[in-house]
C-alpha cells in the first residue's frame, strides 16, 4: 500500500510530502519530479504567482544515487516568496499580525474555516486551504507515475471544457498525444476548440471574471483486476472519485461516458465483449466495471467550478470585525486553473492506481513487484480458449 501526506502553507517556507510504501530500487530522479511540477505551473489564465514561482525541489530522503531505498520518500518544495515577503507574516515564532483578514471570501474555505477552528484571521484558513498544496500532490504523483511505469501504465490528461468552450467527448487521447497537449496553452488537443478556450479566458480576464471547466484523465495499460467489488471502499471508481473530488474547486467527477449514459437506453450504454481475445470495441465504462479495472483505458473527468476570487471583486461578504457589508478582498488570483487542475488530476489518478497496484502485487523491491505482476499477468492471460484449449 502507498501512504502519503502533505504539509506546509501557501506562503510558508515550503511544502513537504512524505510517501511511504514505494519498493526499493525504483529509478527516481529529481528532474523527473521537477518536470511534473513545471507542467502544473503552465496554462493560459494562471495568475502572477505562477510566473515567478520556481517550485524548487529538494529530495530530503528515501532516494540514493537515483534509486529508491524502500524508506519513506521525503520531498520538499520551496515557496519562492518566503524569504522576500512572508518570513514575518508567516513566522512560526510567537507574535501577531497587524493585517488580520476579517472579510471571509465566499466560495473559499474562509468562513467555515474561521468558525470551525475558532480563528479571527482568515489567513489561518486560506494558507492551508489554498491550492498551492496541489504542488506537493503533483510531486507525490510523479513518484506514483514512476512506479506505474514499471507495469507499463501511462497517464495523459487534456482539458475538455473551459468556460463555455467544449471538445467532443469522442476525443480520448493516447500517450502519443502528451507532448502536443502540453504544448497547448490550455492543454487542449483540438486546435479549433483551443482557440475558443483562449478567447473565453481573454474575455473573462478583460472584465475581471473567472472560469471553470473540465479535464479528462486517461490511464492506458492498467491491468485487469485493480480495485474490487467486495466492499464499498475498495471500488476503484469510488477511490478515483474521492481522490479527484479532493482537488480544490472540483465539484463533480464522471467515469467513462458517465453523465451521458444516464440519458440513453441500456442497449447503447455498455461495452460488448467480443471474440476469443475478449476485446472491447467501446469504452463507455471508462475501464471500470463493478469497481474493478477491466483492462480498457481508465477514463475519469473532473469538473471544476469557476475560481472564487475575482480580479474585479463584486461578491458580497460581511466584515466580521465590524459586522458591516464588505466586498471579498482579492489575493492575487488565477482567471482559470483548469489546465493546471488536469495535471493535478493526473497525479491523483496515479496515486490511486499505484496504491491499488501495490495492494495487488506487493513487493519490497521493484524486482519483486515486477515479478509478482508478471506472474499474475501471465496467468491471467492464460485463459483456456486463448491457447486453443477449448478447441481440443
Ligand atoms: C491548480 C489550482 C489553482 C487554483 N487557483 C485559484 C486562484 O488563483 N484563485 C481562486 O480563487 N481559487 C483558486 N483555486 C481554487 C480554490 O483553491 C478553491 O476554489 C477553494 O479551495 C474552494 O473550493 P472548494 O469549495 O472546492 O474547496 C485553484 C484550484 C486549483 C486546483
Ligand atoms: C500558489 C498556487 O496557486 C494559488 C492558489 C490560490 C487558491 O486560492 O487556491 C490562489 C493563488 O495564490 P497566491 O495568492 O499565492 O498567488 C494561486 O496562485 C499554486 O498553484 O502553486
Amino acid at each position: 500500500m502507498l501512504r502519503w501526506l502533505t504539509g506546509g502553507e501557501s506562503h510558508g517556507r515550503a511544502l513537504a510530502v512524505i510517501i511511504e510504501g514505494v519498493p526499493a530500487g525504483l529509478e527516481l530522479v529529481g528532474d523527473a519530479i521537477s518536470a511534473e511540477l513545471a507542467r502544473r505551473r503552465l496554462g493560459y489564465g494562471r495568475g502572477p504567482r505562477m510566473r515567478f514561482e520556481q517550485d524548487a525541489l529538494t529530495i530530503i530522503g528515501g532516494v540514493r544515487h537515483g534509486r529508491t531505498l524502500g524508506s519513506p520518500i521525503v520531498l520538499e518544495i520551496a515557496n519562492s516568496e518566503w524569504e522576500r515577503k512572508w518570513t514575518e507574516e508567516m513566522s512560526p515564532d510567537p507574535g501577531q499580525t497587524a493585517r488580520k483578514l476579517t472579510a471571509p471570501r465566499p466560495g473559499h474555505a474562509d468562513l467555515a474555516g474561521l468558525q470551525k477552528y475558532g480563528f479571527d484571521d482568515a489567513r489561518n484558513v486560506l494558507e492551508r486551504a489554498s491550492a498551492r498544496e496541489t504542488a506537493a500532490r503533483v510531486a507525490a504523483g510523479a513518484v506514483a507515475k514512476a512506479l506505474l511505469g514499471v507495469l507499463g501504465v501511462g497517464i495523459v490528461s487534456h482539458v475538455v471544457q473551459l468556460g463555455a468552450a467544449r471538445v467532443s467527448v469522442e476525443t480520448v487521447p493516447t500517450l502519443g498525444d502528451r507532448e502536443r497537449i502540453d504544448a497547448s496553452e490550455v492543454r487542449c488537443l483540438d486546435p479549433a476548440v483551443e482557440a475558443a478556450m483562449i478567447a473565453e479566458v481573454r474575455a473573462a480576464a478583460k472584465v475581471g471574471d473567472s472560469l471553470g471547466g473540465a479535464a479528462q484523465v486517461v490511464a492506458h495499460g492498467v491491468p485487469v483486476g485493480l480495485g474490487s467489488y467486495v466492499h464499498w471502499d475498495r471500488r476503484l471508481d469510488g477511490l478515483l472519485g474521492q481522490a479527484l473530488l479532493s482537488i480544490p474547486a472540483v465539484k463533480a467527477v464522471s467515469i467513462g461516458a458517465g453523465l451521458e449514459v444516464a440519458g440513453v437506453r441500456g442497449s447503447l450504454a455498455h461495452d460488448a465483449i467480443v471474440g476469443s481475445q475478449l476485446e472491447r470495441p467501446t469504452d463507455r465504462a471508462g475501464g471500470i466495471e463493478g469497481g474493478v479495472s477491466n483492462g480498457s483505458p481508465i477514463v475519469a473527468t473532473a469538473w471544476m467550478k469557476p475560481l472564487a476570487t475575482l480580479n474585479r471583486p463584486v461578491i458580497e461578504t460581511v466584515d466580521l470585525a465590524t459586522g458591516e457589508r464588505s466586498i471579498a478582498f482579492r489575493e492575487r488570483t488565477d482567471v482559470t486553473a483548469v489546465p493546471a487542475m488536469g495535471v493535478v488530476a493526473e497525479a491523483m489518478v496515479a496515486l490511486v492506481l499505484a496504491d491499488e497496484a501495490l495492494r495487488k502485487f506487493g513487493g519490497d523491491s521493484i524486482a519483486e513487484f515486477r515479478r509478482n505482476a508478471e506472474s499474475y499477468l501471465a496467468h491471467e492471460a492464460a485463459l483456456p480458449w486463448r491457447d486453443g484449449a477449448l478447441e481440443r
